[in-house]
């Protein structure tokens, strides 16, 4: 299971001042057990991990069974909380070649429906051609455009190569249980379903089948994944202590940098499979917090990659920076620097070591020379990357962003602005029933 470590935050925001919250994060944790805050009709996911049966999970298992059986490329169709959660936990846990190796375990999993790049599709069907491939259409409103088109397509290719028989096998529908047109396709076609709860938002979605599918799929121990889930959900429980409650610590101190004008949060890695890790938690925050002109910007950097990059900024820059690093405890190989008479690379001095040896110095050694340079740190341990500990991870994650919010005063729960990018896509498009907001935006151009 994961743990934080605070400590190097002190430099900036004292003890006593993270400590202080106790008070308001017992009363966040109320509003979320008894439901009395905002957006409260959204909070299946609080008690999730805990809740989900073995008959559940035995189900998806035999879900994705089918589609390992009968699929060599399995596309994920879906968009935000549609398809980073499980983006996020199977590139942690793949081999980062996975898709170049000869000998496969599981379907080359593949994204789409998260752009409406003509590029991509089209590339994407070019490859599709000749591939036994089979698709999970996730989309709780079933009507989002990227992932509704990028649908379109794929049934179409699927359906003429397949043959229609084949395609109601392989296509298998995530999405709400009565609304939405992902929900009106898969019942005219007979697909497979799983529901995505009313009460379960995008980004909090990745417990659901939403992330779990997907994630069985992959060949991923979805038992552990939960599990670890279910540990961290009692671990930050509204019953543990705040001293030894990490959501709530994590909460607190997130939010006291805040209002020391620390504004982005940068969420670090030193291990490239991380990734998706950090573009899942830029949307768990940012939509949860930004917004009546609040919330810390959530940012993001690959270490030591982005070191040759934002590390200056991140060194000298504006002091309006903290960052919370994922600090990955045991790897799974292991690779020693092998020794070189002629030395002409002047790297003997690591000869014997191991490589992962060589990155937790340069983490150790980013961290002290960022807190140096006046950037908060906080230290996420990650035992290894297992289902387990991922499992918890994320929920960790979950937590402390339901209690955030509401320490931050917002409706963590909603996302009404990404709806006006919406409206002038549509109305640029003479969608049917934009007829007003068209000529009104034709007039501004
Ligand atoms: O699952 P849906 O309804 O297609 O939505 C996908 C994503 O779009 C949003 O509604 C808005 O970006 C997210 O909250 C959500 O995760």
């Amino acid at each position: 299971m994961i743990s934080l470590n605070i400590e190097k935050t002190f430099g900036f925001i004292s003890k006593e001042k993270v400590s202080a919250y106790e008070a308001e994060v017992k009363a966040a944790q109320e509003m979320l057990e008894k439901g009395t805050g905002k957006g409260n009709d959204f909070l299946g996911w609080l008690h999730l991990p805990s809740s989900i049966s073995k008959e559940h999970l035995a189900d998806l298992n035999a879900t994705a069974k089918v589609l390992r059986d009968n699929c060599e490329v399995v596309i994920i169709a879906g968009i935000g909380g549609s398809y980073l959660g499980a983006r996020a936990v199977i590139e942690a846990l793949s081999n980062s070649f996975t898709w170049l190796q000869e000998k496969k375990t599981a379907p080359i999993m593949i994204y789409a429906g998260h752009n409406i790049s003509e590029d991509y599709l089209f590339e994407l069907t070019e490859y599709l051609k000749d591939k036994k491939f089979g698709v999970i259409n996730i989309s709780k409103s079933g009507t989002t455009t990227e992932t509704a088109l990028a649908f379109r397509l794929l049934k179409k290719q699927c359906e003429d190569q397949r043959g229609k028989e084949t395609a109601k096998q392989v296509i298998v529908a995530v999405t709400d249980a009565k609304k939405g047109a992902a929900r009106v396709t898969a019942d005219k076609e007979g697909y497979k379903t799983f529901i995505i709860p009313d009460n379960v938002g995008g980004r909090f979605s990745v417990l659901t089948p939403v992330g779990l599918l997907p994630i069985a799929v992959a060949g991923f121990d979805i038992e552990q994944l939960v599990a670890g889930a279910a540990d961290m959900e009692k671990a930050c429980g509204a019953d543990v202590p705040f001293a030894e409650n990490p959501a709530a610590i994590y909460a607190a101190t997130r939010n006291e940098l805040y209002r020391n004008g620390k504004k982005i949060e940068i969420l670090v890695n030193f291990c490239p499979k991380l990734h998706y890790v950090s573009e899942w938690w830029k949307q768990l925050y940012g939509e949860s917090e930004g917004k009546d002109n609040k919330g810390i910007f959530p940012a993001s950097v690959d270490f030591s990659t982005d070191l040759h990059s934002m590390g200056q900024w991140i060194q000298e820059g504006e002091r309006s920076i903290f960052e919370t690093v994922i600090s990955l405890d045991k790897v799974d190989h292991k690779l020693e620097v092998p020794s070189d008479e002629a030395n002409l690379d002047g790297l003997n001095f690591l000869a014997g070591k191991r490589v992962d040896e060589v990155n937790k110095m340069a983490e150790l050694g980013t961290q002290l020379a960022h807190v140096d340079g006046g950037v908060p740190n906080m230290r996420i341990v990650l035992p290894s990357l297992s289902e387990y500990n991922i499992g918890s991870l994320l929920y960790f994650f979950e937590k402390a962003c339901g209690i955030s919010g509401y320490l931050l005063g917002v409706n963590p729960f909603n996302q009404p602005g990404v709806e006006a990018y919406k409206k002038n896509m549509f109305a640029l498009l003479n969608k049917p029933g934009y007829e007003e907001e068209s000529k009104a935006i034709q007039s501004r151009l």
